[in-house]
């Protein structure tokens, strides 16, 4: 039987920032309690997907070094197929990747990969699972996968499962430069130095904070301990305006009134630092393409 006839469905899986990240407490399984502001970026990587008919999945080109079942797409379209075969139905797909966003990054890059797998696959396989039960599979993948589930800027607390929309959100440009550097999530979450103690915040609060660009990233310093360079790049940025880290690094980003700024302030920065300019988004890309503007 012929595996490739049917067209394919491309699905763009964007970047997000943590606009501030306090930290407020840590479970009993080990995993933090924060409190965070999370907006998208009009870049990202991009996915596409094509139908099997039978149960295979593929993916072109696969991430070097990371096997592929552990690969986060893989992982979650295996979360989706599972759910589709209790139902009787054999689903498969061929996927392809454009990768832009660097590992390690704090960019959400891999949780949006599989948010993005499990949005379009949901459609494709014709499942018909709310955002609400895409996000409970999906928070078994990483914890900021539901937020890229639900598609929309938002303020999150719990480990980032409670989740509250912020659809009014200023949409500004960012300048992000991304240290060569990779940071690593666990490593930072279990580093003794780690803030874990800040006061619990109203939301309010920490939005009228964040309008006022008076907000801090609580894992920024042992991030930078850890990696010198991100402490580096922050010096770097900080010199046009109050930059910081997104998630637990290594980009840092800088809110800038303008492309046009954007570009001079990048013109002005060594030309060995990576950088993009990218806009803040309130709803994400993958929901646009999907389901249309709200
Ligand atoms: C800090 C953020 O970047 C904010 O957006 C995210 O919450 C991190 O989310 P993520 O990369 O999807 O993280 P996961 O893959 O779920 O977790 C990686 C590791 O980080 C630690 N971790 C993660 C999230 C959290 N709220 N508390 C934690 O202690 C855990 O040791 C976990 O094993
Ligand atoms: N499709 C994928 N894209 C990126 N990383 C993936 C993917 N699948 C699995 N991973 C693993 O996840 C790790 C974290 O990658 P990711 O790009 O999501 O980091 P991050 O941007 O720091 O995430 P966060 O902000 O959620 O902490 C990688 O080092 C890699 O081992």
């Amino acid at each position: 039987m012929d595996n490739n006839t049917t067209a394919w469905l491309t699905v763009p899986a964007p970047a997000k920032l943590n606009l501030m990240l306090h930290i407020t407490g840590r479970r009993e399984d080990g995993y933090h309690e924060l409190q965070t502001i999370f907006q998208f970026l009009d870049y990202g990587d991009q996915l596409s997907f094509q139908i099997r008919t039978d149960d295979t999945l593929t993916l072109t080109p696969e991430i070097s070094g990371l096997n592929f079942e552990d690969n986060l797409i893989i992982k979650a379209a295996r979360s989706l197929q599972s759910h589709a075969n209790a139902r009787g139905k054999n689903c498969g797909a061929n996927i392809r990747l454009e990768k832009t966003l660097p590992m390690g990054g704090g960019l959400g890059g891999g949780s949006s990969d599989a948010a993005t797998t499990m949005l379009a696959l949901n459609v494709l396989w014709q499942l018909e699972l709310s955002l609400e039960e895409l996000a409970k599979i999906g928070v078994k993948l990483g914890a900021d996968v539901p937020v890229f589930i639900k598609g929309q800027a938002c303020w999150a607390e719990g480990i980032g499962e409670k989740i509250i929309p912020l659809p009014d959100l200023a949409e500004n440009w960012f300048l992000v430069a991304c240290p060569n550097v990779h940071s690593d999530t666990k490593e930072i979450f279990s580093h003794k130095e780690l803030t874990r103690d800040s006061q619990i915040l109203n939301m309010r609060h920490a939005l009228e904070g964040q309008a006022a660009n008076n907000s801090r990233n609580d894992c920024q310093l042992v991030a930078s301990k850890l990696n010198p360079e991100i402490g580096k790049t922050l010096n770097l940025l900080n010199k046009f305006g109050s930059a910081k880290m997104t998630g637990t690094g290594a980009c840092v980003f800088l809110s800038v009134a303008s492309e046009n700024k954007a570009t001079q302030v990048a013109n002005k920065l060594p030309a060995e630092l990576t950088t993009f300019i990218a806009k803040g988004t309130n709803l994400s890309s993958a929901h646009k393409v999907l389901f249309g503007s709200v």
